[in-house]
């Protein structure tokens, strides 16, 4: 420690010779500092840097941690785990890229025939070629196929013109948050445990984060009351409410909302003159279809109808979740409902300011609404990768949950969908006080002791929000068939260990 205070010294040193930075920690926009991520926050760079500890291990033979590979449970990344690619999508897209093989004598051998007639037909519909700007808006072929996507899922009409293509639901959530927040007067409502998307863009605008607290003991259920209470707190401190975001299925926290819920928070939005925004992205990651079928809030208000049918709305979508899981291709899209055409005017400059979301997301949009139907020749590879996709996270979730409800002062909320399991831990006193002395959350504490002695990284509920004097943990069931049962067990072990240390 002497030697790397020298050093510390002397780099301090060092840069006060230097000329003075026009950019410093302090000068900077503060709101980006206080902005928080956890999903890539703390753990993850611990996990990064063992994991360069790792490499070194292997190169040298030599062996000083007890594991021999980070398990990044931390995000919600499938293809990072292993999960393999829809086939259908990557023959397409190889296509797009490349349409020259469209010409080659042999094609029909090695491509089945709808994959060439979809290639043929985007391109056709962007001038042959992935390289250029698209529309700001987005393509319109795809817009068509999302706008009919959706009317074959509601049952209602669904108008291309109100659907704007985003690079994944990331900047569509962004957009409509920068439209809605002016400065620190402006409240979004946002669930705790939440996505903190949410609350690092709130911060990042300067905005006010109104949480509504989901209620554990009921399974995460999203109550009114609570809804009430939120609400008329911040309007007490002088905030106004301008948005109140849903996430459903739930991101931490896994829970589907059922119609009736959904109703009360459609009239609550009404009533208040609330935005809802309305976080879809887990749309196919259901898994208690038979008692909670995925409703989207498009079919809802419209079914409702009247006064509710044109609520000020935002739905967003993505092609990173589902079974598709194509987080990096970064495709997405938000659906406007009730929104005037000269605020959409607006979000339209938005988009254009970043002149079009990325030409390969869009096509893959436009493959996961518009995939293979019957009689088409990828069709039943299509629904046999779907289906085994799907059925695994469904068998995954369950094993996870169950072996996290065996645990010592845990409990879990099933996961009903998404691709998470939000543990509560009741952590020894000891632990905490130990946790509190040297400046840790507990929860944060207990993940990187976690991660330290077993490679597997997760996220903190801190990360997430929590209601206060408990403590959680974030992680996704998404490692392979054959690592989870390794995974749980040795979160097992180590949880063991834990609790007995700090008895
Ligand atoms: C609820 C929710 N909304 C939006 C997004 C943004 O997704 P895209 O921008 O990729 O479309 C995510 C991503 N999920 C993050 C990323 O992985 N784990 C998570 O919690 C999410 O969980």
């Amino acid at each position: 420690t002497s030697s790397t205070t020298v050093i510390n010294k002397n780099i301090n040193t060092f840069e006060n010779m230097q000329p003075k930075k026009s950019m410093t920690i302090d000068n900077i926009c503060q709101n980006v500092r206080n902005a928080q991520y956890a999903v890539r926050g703390e753990l993850v760079i611990r996990a990064e840097s063992i994991s360069h500890q790792l490499e070194k291990q292997k190169k040298e033979g030599s062996k000083v941690l007890p594991f021999d590979e980070i398990v990044y449970c931390n995000i919600g990344n499938p293809q990072q785990l292993k999960q393999k690619p829809l086939t259908f999508f990557r023959q397409v897209v190889s296509l797009t890229e490349c349409p020259e093989l469209l010409d080659n004598p042999y094609i029909e051998k090695i491509y089945p025939a709808d994959v060439i007639a979809r290639a043929r037909e985007i391109l056709g519909s962007i001038n042959n070629t992935t390289g250029a700007y698209s529309s700001s808006q987005g393509i319109s072929l795809v817009l068509k196929s999302v706008a009919s996507f959706i009317e074959k899922r509601d049952g209602h009409p669904a108008d291309p013109s109100e659907i704007f293509l985003t690079d994944g639901a990331s900047t569509g959530v962004q957009r409509i948050l920068k439209l809605l927040i002016k400065d620190r007067s402006d409240g979004i409502m946002i669930p705790i445990p939440q996505y903190p998307l949410y609350s690092a863009t709130i911060e990042l605008y300067n905005g006010s984060q109104l949480g509504y607290l989901l209620n554990e003991e009921k399974g995460w259920s999203l109550e009114v009351s609570e809804l009430e209470r939120s609400y008329n707190d911040a309007v007490a401190k002088g905030v106004n409410p301008r948005a109140l975001v849903i996430i459903n299925p739930g991101n931490p926290t896994g829970q589907c909302l059922d119609k009736a819920n959904m109703e009360e928070v459609v009239k609550f939005c009404l009533n208040k003159g609330l935005v809802l925004l309305a976080d879809e992205v887990y749309q196919e990651n259901v898994y208690v279809k038979e008692d909670k079928p995925f409703i989207s809030f498009k079919k809802v208000v419209k079914d409702m109808g009247g006064e509710y049918a044109d609520l000020e709305m935002v739905s967003f979508h993505s092609v990173s979740k589902g079974f598709v899981g194509e987080c990096g291709k970064r495709g997405g899209y938000m659906e406007l409902n009730g929104i005037t055409s000269d605020v959409k005017a607006e979000i339209y400059k938005l988009a254009s300011i970043g002149l079009c979301p990325n030409v390969i997301g869009q096509l893959v949009v436009d493959l996961m609404v518009r995939p293979p139907t019957p009689g088409d020749s990828s069709y039943e590879l299509y629904i046999k990768e779907r289906d085994g996709i799907y059925d695994s996270l469904k068998k995954r979730a369950n094993l996870l949950n169950k072996a996290l409800n065996s645990l010592e002062g845990v409990t879990c909320n099933p996961s009903e969908g998404a691709m998470y399991a939000f543990p509560q831990i009741r952590l020894p006193k000891k632990a905490v006080e130990y946790a509190q002395s040297i400046g840790k959350a507990p929860d944060a504490y207990y993940c990187i002791q976690l991660l330290e002695h077993t490679g597997i990284c997760v996220v903190p509920g801190s990360g997430f929000g929590q209601k206060d004097g408990t403590y959680h943990f974030r992680t996704t069931f998404l490692p392979s068939e054959e690592a989870i049962e390794g995974v749980c067990e040795r979160i097992a072990d180590f949880h063991k260990q834990f609790m007995n240390k700090y008895k």
